[in-house]
């Protein structure tokens, strides 16, 4: 089904209504929480979005980013917040050759929703709320790999007005040696990703020093952890390294969907972790690492070591890890 290393599992178990079986529930959980303490990335196929919702969605951005600039241009962020929402062409701004829409959680009063192509705004709150079923349901599979009280992480994480959506068109290269990146080398803020790629391909991720690519599979759903959860997990579950790469002669279009904590929240290795093991991780607020982590975007540490990163809260140096 995939050559890529990463293993493809079948959430069906836990999102075919009637309650799946318990012996294919704890399948899931060993294969995801395998998955993730050593990649920090698996695919998922029978995640619960409809394939035609997730057709629908590729569609309409390649309709509303095929718009001229200035029909676009309509829909740019009004501030300059921490959190914005709307259109934003990155290759303006940064080193990121890609475009993005942003949308927030519906409840978090403050989104732009373009007025076209028709019906995008019901088409985006549609696949923001399965995304955001989604994710829960693999959260409450980490909770449960990890041994933790039933339900602990939900109740840990139990606001979900800052999760955000955005959709992206990554630029077709033009010259088979010109740099393709797309998006540099990162880890992600989330405590989980949701990744829908079209058939282009271009993710790739950092393992035993090289770049391997997660091959696209038609309606298949790419699920990484960020950094949160590495370190509420004392570093059993891995927030993986990953970027884009692009690809000459074709737009790649996908979208992302982050499961994020409230900023007030403290981030920890979580008591029940750490019985029988050091912390690993000194604690911090999700305010203060995204702070940090916005500042490195705007002013570009001048040397990778220099950049802050998820081991920048390390109680000491992490094995394997500089
Ligand atoms: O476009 C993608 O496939 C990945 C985007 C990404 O890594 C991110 O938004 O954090
Ligand atoms: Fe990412």
């Amino acid at each position: 089904m995939s050559d890529s290393v990463f293993p493809v599992v079948d959430l069906s178990p836990f999102t075919a209504g009637g309650g799946g079986d318990e012996d294919a529930k704890k399948k899931v959980i060993r294969t995801i929480g395998d998955a993730c303490a050593k990649h920090g990335i698996f695919q998922i196929i029978n995640h619960g979005v409809p394939t035609e919702v997730i057709d629908r969605h590729l569609e309409n951005m390649r309709t509303f980013f095929a718009y001229p600039d200035e029909e676009k241009s309509k829909w740019k962020p009004k501030t300059d917040d921490l959190f914005y929402a709307g259109y934003v062409d990155m290759s303006k701004i940064s080193q990121f050759k890609k475009e993005e829409l942003t949308m927030n959680h519906p409840d978090c009063g403050y989104n732009i929703y373009p007025d076209n192509p028709p019906r995008l705004r019901e088409d985006l709150l549609e696949i923001f709320s399965y995304f955001s079923r989604t994710a829960v349901i693999i959260e409450g599979i980490l909770n449960d790999y990890l041994g933790l009280p039933p339900g602990f992480l939900k109740e840990y994480n139990n606001v979900r007005k800052q999760d955000i959506m955005a959709s992206f068109r990554y630029i077709a290269a033009t010259d088979p040696d010109e740099e393709k990146i797309g998006v540099i080398a990162h880890q992600d803020a989330s405590l989980i990703t949701l990744l829908l790629q079209d058939d282009i391909g271009g993710l790739e991720f950092y393992e035993d020093g090289k770049w391997k690519p997660v091959t696209p599979i038609k309606g298949a759903l790419t699920v990484n952890i960020g950094d949160p959860m590495q370190v509420v997990s004392n570093g059993k579950l891995k927030s993986a390294e990953h970027r884009v790469v692009r690809t000459v002669g074709r737009d790649r279009y996908s979208c992302a969907f982050a499961l994020l904590l409230g900023i007030e929240k403290w981030v920890e290795p979580l008591p029940q972790l750490i019985i029988n093991e050091a912390p690993k991780y000194r604690r911090f607020t999700f305010g203060e690492y995204t702070l940090k982590r916005l500042k490195d975007l705007k002013d570009s540490p001048s040397t990778p070591e220099a950049a802050h990163t998820i081991n920048s809260y390390a109680l000491r140096p992490i094995e394997g890890e500089a």
